[in-house]
């Protein structure tokens, strides 16, 4: 979709501020670009909706040579996002989001009809927003105001410049959610430039690592974790990879642990010979639909043996669906104060897969590092276990 062909961009002054740059961005591909300030990730965003033009090389869009179209017309195939926001003081919420289905001739009402479904799309009830101007919002719904403007023509590519650099962390993640969900449903090709490794790498399909107007390492979040190109890829994303690597890394079901599940209406009995025929001092409970209810513990049911689980069972509610990240299984423990937590598949997360535990995320991490090390897929990997004590 967009393709860069040995650009070089070198200022009046001499600077030369990107290098011989190849690489290509697929369609519906976000690439976070990122590298210390002054590394050319803006001169490299700018030059594809030709803000600044190359000294050399060609950018290509959907298979055109930019240098062949007009510069304004390819600005209405590209939003643009970028940290001041610029929206307009004096005009609302629902203006500023349709200015560009304005300029583009659009009939008043079905562009502000447009805007309203953008507000919506990025969390901003347009009841609410709409007639407000822009010193009545805070910093991150201004942001949303500026990234609903960018979709609202509904542009194939999205250019985003630090979009969210300018709130608190907090508002900044759920930015980063909020923009990943939407991202999800819209599935623009966005080149999206941050300074922050995090960011780049809990957002990016693929990341480019820039030094100095170059780019050191082109691939997916994990592998420029877990198998940085260069030290100073290594030294970039920082000692504490292994950690940020939890937050790219997803729950798999070759993970999990599987308990003895019992059902609610099961006799106690026969729950508890189950338990000791596996040796298992807890089993999971599901109810009549294999929904999951909680967990029950074998001494739970040493007691009276009349009646059935129900009466001993207590309920969890530490659960994520498989495929959540490694980060928010631990995150999920922590918050619930649980030793396991139990995974769930089905469109409704209904369907009980088992579980993870502190002992089994652990191995996760190290086999897709392994994985990654060796090009393997992480099913293939044998672990070395250190003796437990
Ligand atoms: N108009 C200009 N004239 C001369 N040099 C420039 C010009 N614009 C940018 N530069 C230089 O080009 C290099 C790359 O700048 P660029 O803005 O692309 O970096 P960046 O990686 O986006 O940095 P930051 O994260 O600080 O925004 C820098 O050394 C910068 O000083």
């Amino acid at each position: 979709m967009i393709r860069f062909e040995h650009v070089t961009k070198r200022y009046a002054d001499g600077t030369t501020a990107v290098d011989d740059l190849s690489f290509e961005v697929a369609e519906g591909e976000l690439v976070t670009l990122v590298g210390p300030s002054g590394c050319g990730k803006t001169t490299t965003m700018k030059m594809v909706n030709r803000l600044i033009e190359p000294t050399s090389g060609r950018i290509h869009l959907d298979g055109e040579d930019i240098a062949t179209v007009d510069p304004v017309e390819l600005r209405r195939r590209i939003g643009y996002v970028i940290q001041q926001v610029g929206l307009f003081p004096h005009k609302t919420v629902l203006d500023n989001t349709a200015t560009v289905p304005h300029l583009l001739g659009w009939q008043r009402k079905k562009a502000r009809a447009r805007a309203a479904e953008l507000l919506d799309l990025v969390g901003l009830d347009p009841s609410v927003y709409g007639d407000r101007y822009p010193d009545q919002l805070s910093g991150g719904q201004r942001q949303r105001v500026g990234v609903a403007r960018a979709l609202a023509a509904d542009p194939p590519v999205l250019l985003m410049d630090e979009p969210f650099g300018a709130v608190d962390p907090v508002v900044r993640e759920h930015l980063q959610n909020e923009f990943l969900r939407l991202q999800s449903q819209v599935r623009k090709t966005v080149l999206f430039v941050t300074h922050d490794i995090e960011e780049a790498v809990r957002l990016g399909d693929r990341i480019a690592v820039y030094g100095n107007g170059r780019i050191e390492q082109f691939d997916p979040p994990a592998a420029v974790l877990g198998a940085p190109a260069t030290p100073y890829v290594a030294d970039f994303v920082g000692a504490d990879r292994g950690l940020k690597r939890l937050s790219v890394t997803s729950i798999e079901p070759g993970d999990l642990e599987q308990p003895p599940v019992v059902h609610l209406d099961d006799q106690i009995v026969t729950a508890a010979a189950r338990l000791a025929a596996e040796g298992a001092r807890w089993a999971v409970v599901l109810d009549d639909a294999d929904h999951l209810h909680g967990w029950v513990s074998a001494d739970a049911l040493t007691g009276p043996a009349d009646g059935t689980v129900r009466r001993h069972s207590r309920r969890m509610d530490a659960w994520l669906p498989v495929g959540a990240s490694l980060k928010q299984a631990f995150s999920t423990m922590l918050q619930h104060d649980a030793g396991w937590i139990a995974v769930l598949d089905g469109e409704d997360a209904d369907h009980f897969l088992g579980v993870l535990t502190p002992a089994r995320l652990h191995e996760a991490l190290r086999r897709s590092i392994d994985a990654d090390a060796r090009g393997a897929s992480r099913g293939d990997v044998e672990l070395e276990t250190i003796p437990g004590v």
